[in-house]
């Protein structure tokens, strides 16, 4: 079993970029995660959820930086008559590690509930894949009552599944607005998040990151409470990225060499 690292940094590229860009985006990602020490040293990982068509180039852009690759959705079924759909056991060959599952997006454009959402879970973790599971409220409300709800669903979501998960917290009001939620309200639902993970050797190695209008400034501020960051519109700029990895060393770094003494 891996064990987690001090801070993960996610980045789903969602639809926003044509198939160059995803590229050139990646090549300066892969240059930035080369060398930097938050990554080189193992104290963070880095994983990218480019559109299906990129994957393959993109695994092979980022071979040798520590970038990890995975996907923003995969089929409940691992083969079959299901046209349109990737399966984990297809994402998995090609080099992925990460599934994106529940995705705010994906149940407001395209219908997927929680069965849905169980069973991309169960393909993800089925096929060896990381699933990052995305959980949080729908209306903004007060974050004791956030964390229940929040705490509530990872719990329906993961009855009877096995494995690491990357739980996502994202408060569905707070994605693609000007900022992020309050600092409190995210500590308070990823500190129940984490709680919850960490009563259950089932989901050893899991971890809680927070996502929805996240961006440079906002690490620092979340303490422990937050294993990471869900990263989307504010990592298009590779700098933004480089930034959050400075952040990453900052609140971890001393940490990481008293262990290595
Ligand atoms: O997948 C990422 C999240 O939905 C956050 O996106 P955003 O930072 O653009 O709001």
């Amino acid at each position: 079993m891996r064990t987690a690292p001090a801070v993960t940094i996610g980045i789903s590229l969602k639809m926003y970029l044509g198939h160059h860009q995803t590229l050139n985006w990646s090549r300066r990602i892969a240059a930035i995660a080369g060398r930097h020490p938050a990554v080189t040293t193992g104290l963070a990982e880095l994983f990218v959820l480019p559109s299906f068509p990129a994957l393959v180039p993109v695994a092979s852009i980022v071979a040798g930086s520590g970038v990890r690759v995975g996907a923003q959705d995969l089929a409940a079924e691992d083969a079959g008559p299901y046209t349109g759909e990737v399966s984990g056991a297809h994402l998995k060959e090609i080099g992925c590690d990460y599934a994106e599952v529940g995705h705010a997006e994906r149940r407001r454009l395209f219908g997927e509930g929680d069965t849905v959402v169980a069973a991309k879970t169960a393909a993800a973790l089925r096929n060896g894949l990381t699933p990052v599971l995305c959980v949080g409220e729908l209306n903004q409300t007060s974050r004791d009552d956030a964390a229940a709800r929040t705490v509530a669903e990872l719990e329906r979501l993961l009855y009877g599944l096995t494995g690491p998960v990357v739980v996502a917290y994202e408060p569905q009001w707070a994605i693609g607005a000007p900022r992020p939620a309050s600092t409190e309200h995210i500590r308070t639902v990823c500190a129940a998040l984490s709680d919850w993970l960490a009563g259950r050797a089932e989901f050893a190695g899991g971890r809680v990151i927070y996502g929805g209008s996240a961006g440079p400034g906002l690490l620092g501020d979340l303490g422990t409470d937050a294993g990471g960051l869900f990263l989307g519109r504010f990592a298009h700029d590779p700098a933004a990225v480089e930034t959050i990895l400075d952040e990453a060393l900052a609140l971890h770094g001393a940490a990481a060499e008293g262990a290595s003494v």
